[in-house]
């Protein structure tokens, strides 16, 4: 299958779910993420503001912000890039590029996401198993994570857009960790979802 076909498919299915079950994925996502060991020490999240189709991380976003974390989201520059801008609350949004709500906070400097106390929440249109993604396919991601150093990634999507494979090319950087929160049983799924610490799934990076 084609990344183009792949999202076509994934997007199809996104369609027939119902927006009460992706709103319950929604809220698991959010409360699986404020558990999580390495975004409770994190003093920086890199997360994002979603579209129609993502799963939305606003609580979760408001949460690590009240907790006196730097919460940075995208805020798209041009055709290609993507820079990083301070979360300081719902009030302070505008809408960007492709109708994405971004924060008119101060601009974050690339070089400080470089450490062990960044995490940056990835989304993205399909992920596999071993970490690859599928974005919206203007490599927006890909070039920023490119520039962004090794902070640890994690890959945010709804259940059903885990698949076997998503095909990658030499530009794409896989995540080090993906989401996989089951309504019933996300405590069971949290310990089973890291791809240890090889940032090499992917052997076009090297
Ligand atoms: N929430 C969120 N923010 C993000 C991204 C993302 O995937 N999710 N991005 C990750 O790269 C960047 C924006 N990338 C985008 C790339 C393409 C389209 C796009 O083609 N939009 C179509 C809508 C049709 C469709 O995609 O179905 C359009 O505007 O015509 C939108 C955003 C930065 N911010
Ligand atoms: N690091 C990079 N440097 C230059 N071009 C890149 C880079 N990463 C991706 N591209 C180009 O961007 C285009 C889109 O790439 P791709 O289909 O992999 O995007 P994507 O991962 O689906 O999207 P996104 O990262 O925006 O969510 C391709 O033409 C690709 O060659």
């Amino acid at each position: 299958m084609t990344k183009q076909e792949l999202r076509n498919s994934v997007r199809e299915q996104l369609r027939e779910c119902s927006p009460e079950e992706l709103s319950r994925q929604s809220e698991a996502i959010c409360e699986w993420l404020l558990r999580h060991p390495r975004v409770m020490v994190a003093d920086t999240v890199v997360a994002y503001w979603c579209l129609h189709d993502e799963p939305d991380l606003s609580n979760a976003i408001d949460a690590l912000c009240k907790q006196g974390k730097r919460v940075l989201l995208p805020c798209v520059t041009s055709d290609t890039e993507m820079v990083l801008r301070q979360y300081d609350g719902p009030t302070s949004m505008r809408t960007g590029a492709f109708g994405i709500q971004e924060p008119i906070g101060e601009e974050a400097d690339i070089d400080s996401l470089n450490n062990d106390s960044t995490v940056i929440l990835v989304p993205g249109v399909a992920f596999d198993n071993n970490g690859n993604r599928l974005g919206r396919g203007k490599g927006y991601y890909d070039r920023f994570l490119q520039n962004a150093g090794r902070p640890h990634t994690i890959g945010i999507c709804f259940d059903l857009q885990i698949v076997g494979e998503v095909p990658y090319g030499e530009h794409d950087i896989p995540v080090d960790e993906l989401v996989k929160v089951a309504i019933d049983n996300c405590q069971k799924l949290t310990n089973n979802n890291l791809f240890g610490n090889g940032k090499n799934n992917n052997p076009y990076i090297p």
